[in-house]
């Protein structure tokens, strides 16, 4: 008990300060991300024409995207391509001939049970209603994000994935031993480095809100990897549509909104200006 106490108390202060944190003995066995891993490499090494062109073991056709569509400038490309599967989507795979379905399932229901942890525990510290977490396995909304980072092909920096903060409530990332991963702290670009039992926490825009500004959502980009492919696998927690995300305590910082309507503004501001303003325009 006293342990626990005290890991809830890191967890939290690691939200507030850093909007990140690893943790380990979380009980997923290891296999799982083994057969996840084998699962992502044989669906990114199909051939593009494929990965573009028809939908992939019942995955839905758009789930596939490359590069960055809004770059407008070099500094904005992007050097990875990734497949985004919803939960609602997993229950509907016909295809099951090479295992994708059920391990892309097993991992989601691994994950989901240890998120479910972390984000009612982060939730209670500071009064987020109980409602938005009741059972993240029903979030329908919510996705994994496979991501494949190609090794660079020009001078110094590239990105593998621009700088951005997450739109979700929390996203959980597991990640090769490549490394890349960077937030900012104080101006600075910060690594993570990878850690083979780990998995990678981050506060969501949505997080932010709902604890009105207490834990931080912050920006984290991917450097492309040198002479070397990176894969990783990001499980973000999404809200509903039409969940209206508010706090629930005085005074609110930020006024209450749908994730909708969080969505298809980031979307619009995306498309404007390759970024998303985020949070700062839902202000009270
Ligand atoms: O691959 C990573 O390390 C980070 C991925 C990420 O930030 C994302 O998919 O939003
Ligand atoms: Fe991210």
């Amino acid at each position: 008990m006293y342990i626990f106490v005290v890991v809830v108390k890191q967890m939290v202060a690691a939200a507030k300060e850093w909007g990140f944190f690893q943790i380990v003995n979380h009980g997923i066995p290891k296999e799982v991300f083994e057969m996840m891993l084998v699962e992502e490499k044989k669906l990114f090494d199909r051939p593009f024409s494929s990965k573009v062109g028809e939908s992939i073991s019942g995955l839905s056709k758009n789930s596939y995207r490359w590069g960055n569509p809004n770059a407008s400038s070099p500094a904005q490309y992007s050097f990875s391509e990734a497949f985004h599967i919803t939960l609602s989507e997993i229950t509907k795979f016909s295809d099951d001939r090479n295992n994708f379905r059920t391990t892309v399932d097993l991992y989601v229901q691994e994950i989901a049970r240890v998120t479910q942890l972390i984000c009612e525990v982060l939730g209670k510290q500071v009064n987020v209603n109980s409602k938005y977490f009741e059972n993240i396995y029903e979030l329908k909304n919510s996705f994994l994000r496979l991501n494949k980072y190609h090794p660079r092909v020009f001078g110094s920096e590239v990105f593998g994935l621009v700088p951005h903060t997450d739109t979700s409530f929390l996203t959980i990332l597991f990640q090769d031993q490549i490394g890349g991963l960077e937030l900012k702290k104080n101006e600075q670009w910060i690594s993570v480095k990878p850690c083979s039992e780990a998995l990678t926490v981050n506060i969501g825009d949505m997080f932010q809100a709902l604890s009105n500004g207490v834990y931080q959502s912050v920006r984290h980009r991917v450097i492309s990897p040198v002479n070397m492919e990176r894969l990783s696998i990001a499980f973000f927690v999404c809200p509903n549509l039409e969940t209206e995300i508010e706090y629930f305590g005085h005074p609110k910082k930020y006024r209450r909104f749908s994730f909708r309507e969080y969505k298809e503004q980031s979307e619009r501001d995306v498309k404007e200006t390759g970024d998303k303003v985020g949070l700062s325009r839902f202000l009270n």
